[in-house]
């Protein structure tokens, strides 16, 4: 997908909202567990209520590989269902990888080619020739990890190297790799008061902003300080949008709680 059809189903859908499909089957509807694949089943329920309030699904493949051979299964049903009855929405595989070269091509073919998503989350720590075999491939983006939402992100993220913060020398020389265009970034909500200084160094990327609701972030601080004229942000919530009910129910409560991150977005948006 190119980065202007995701900008115009955001001005669409009044909506820069990316659901995390982070599915565990101790926490989904226990009556969901009597289908032949009750991880594809959940998956196909909270699409069917929320696609028309999202403009990105992001599965973390953790999820999936956790259950073997049935969990790959049903990542590939979800990505097929999704890349059939929503083309339109921007997919993103949240799979954190990153190797030597050719190990690299290789995951590229795995989540762009074989799954068919739009998107890969990748670290950055192997530098240039890890990450480009990801950029080789057009129309596929590579969301790269730069300030992540978790404590241990000051561990070494925001350690000072060469007099620079290491997620600024990340969001640098990034941005001097081949086809640098089809990088996106992580930054973590709950790192929002880092934005304004991200979006000195990257000011058009699109950032995947991870962190709100189950970890505490802000949406109306990310959008302060991060947003861009063409929006620029994919705020992701998981838990606290799939989780909301385990109930009968669980897909409307689901769409519900997606309804009110978009309605405050669209009131953002109006401003
Ligand atoms: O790359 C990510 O998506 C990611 C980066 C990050 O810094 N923090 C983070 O939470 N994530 C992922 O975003 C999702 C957050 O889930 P919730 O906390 O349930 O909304 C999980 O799939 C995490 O693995």
């Amino acid at each position: 997908m190119k980065t202007t059809e995701l900008i115009q189903q955001i001005q669409k859908k009044k909506s820069f909202l990316c659901i995390g499909l982070d599915v565990d089957l101790n926490k989904i509807p226990q009556h969901l567990l009597k289908e032949e694949d009750p991880i594809f089943a959940f998956n196909k329920a909270i699409i069917d209520a929320t696609h028309h309030l999202c403009v990105s699904y992001k599965p973390n493949t953790a999820f999936y590989e956790a259950y073997g051979l049935k969990g790959w299964k049903a990542l590939e049903k979800t990505i097929n269902y999704l890349n059939e009855k929503h083309p339109e929405i921007f997919t993103i595989a949240d799979a954190k990888r990153g190797d030597i070269g050719n190990t690299s091509t290789m995951y590229a073919k795995a989540f762009f080619e074989d799954l068919a998503f739009d998107s890969v989350t990748v670290a950055p720590y192997m530098g240039k020739d890890s990450v480009e075999p990801f950029l080789a491939f057009e129309d596929k983006h590579t969301i790269l990890l730069a300030l992540t939402s978790n404590q241990g992100a000051f561990d070494f993220q925001t350690k000072t190297v060469d007099g620079k913060e290491l997620y600024k020398q990340v969001l640098e020389t990034s941005k001097t790799w081949k086809n640098s265009k089809n990088l996106m970034y992580v930054v973590g909500a709950t790192k929002a008061e880092y934005l304004a200084d991200i979006r000195k160094i990257i000011p058009n990327s699109f950032l995947l902003v991870p962190g709100v609701g189950a970890q505490g972030g802000n949406l109306q601080d990310v959008c302060k300080y991060g947003m861009n004229a063409h929006v620029g942000l994919l705020i992701n919530s998981s838990r606290g949008i799939i989780y909301a009910s385990n109930n009968e129910d669980f897909a409307q409560v689901a769409a519900s709680k997606a309804a009110e991150l978009q309605q405050e977005m669209q009131t953002i948006l109006s401003k």
